[in-house]
């Protein structure tokens, strides 16, 4: 599989040298030449690797420099193909520190054509208060809002890719699956137990809604498969209980996991989901019925 996947080679860090030189003008000048250079290198490599002819849309220069960004702290050492063009981002995976860990990058496009329907979201959301109305600041603050959501759903002990770095539009988390044993969506595989597999996704919504979150796009399509296991992925859109429409997205996911549940033969409802996931937590030490 090595060979898939172009090793890239990061400039070293200038950081230690800055401390140790007799910064003068024209040594900062020579190492910012320097940086300038590798980094057109950088571009011009990347520019060129044949996975990244399908958009090159994805990869305007401020782009490219996020991702030198990520190779430089080392989040990334070696690019693979694409894993997926989806509406608003591109998904490769790559290597992480070592061969040893797989992980995915997932490159939000600046012209995304989701942009109004991300302002939607991202408007009532407490914590991107204050963010400009320009399609640049939104889909960064988007990409921010995807891994802090990750964040606070995998502390929430939600299976979802554990998140590992953002620079600028572009995420680095876990790989579900492997390069060459991808994960599958829901929707694509032959649920052998819908009643475990529902239970879990209930589990995971209500989990998310204890920590004040709701996925906003929950269905068969944002749920993937491996070894197993369901993972949850694609939290972007995910807003907190705070959000106007909240309910509303509550609801919507409810409806979409009751309705696949409910091809699966399970007597499921939307309603009984929506209640289950908000059901207040029992007081701890509180009475119960055994009591
Ligand atoms: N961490 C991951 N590990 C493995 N595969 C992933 C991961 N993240 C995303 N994918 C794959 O990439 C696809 C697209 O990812 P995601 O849904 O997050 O992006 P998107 O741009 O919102 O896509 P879409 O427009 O299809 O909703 C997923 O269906 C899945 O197959």
């Amino acid at each position: 599989m090595t060979e898939e996947f172009d090793l890239l080679e990061p400039a070293d860090d200038p950081g230690d040298e800055w401390e140790e030189l007799d910064v003068s003008d024209t040594e900062a000048d020579r190492i910012a030449r320097r940086q300038d250079r590798e980094f057109s290198e950088f571009r011009k490599r990347l520019k060129d690797a044949d996975q990244f002819k399908l958009d090159g849309s994805v990869f305007d220069d401020a782009t490219l420099a996020a991702i030198y960004k990520l190779v430089q702290d080392g989040y990334i050492t070696a690019f693979g193909g694409p894993v997926s063009t989806g509406k608003e981002a591109n998904v490769f995976e790559a290597f992480g520190e070592d061969e040893s860990q797989e992980v995915a990058v997932k490159i939000y496009r600046i012209n995304s054509s989701n942009f109004t329907q991300m302002r939607e979201y991202l408007e009532g959301d407490p914590r991107f208060e204050g963010i400009a109305s320009d399609k640049k600041a939104t889909v960064l603050a988007w990409t921010r809002k995807e891994f802090a959501n990750l964040r606070r759903a995998y502390d929430a002990g939600v299976r979802v890719p554990e998140p590992i770095a953002v620079q600028r539009n572009a995420l680095v988390m876990e790989l579900v699956g492997h390069a060459d044993d991808r994960a599958r969506r829901l929707s694509e595989v032959t649920v052998e137990n819908p009643e475990t597999a529902f239970e879990v996704v209930r589990e995971y919504m209500r989990r998310l809604y204890r920590v004040g979150l709701i996925h906003g796009d929950l269905s068969e399509y944002n749920l993937i498969v491996h070894d197993g296991e369901l993972v949850v992925i694609d939290l972007g859109q995910a807003v907190t209980v705070h959000h106007p429409n909240a309910r509303t997205f509550l609801e919507r996911d409810c409806r979409n996991v009751a309705a696949f549940f409910s091809r699966q033969g399970l007597e499921v409802s939307a309603d009984d989901l929506a209640a289950a996931v908000t059901e207040p937590e029992p007081e701890p030490g509180g009475n119960s019925d055994e009591e």
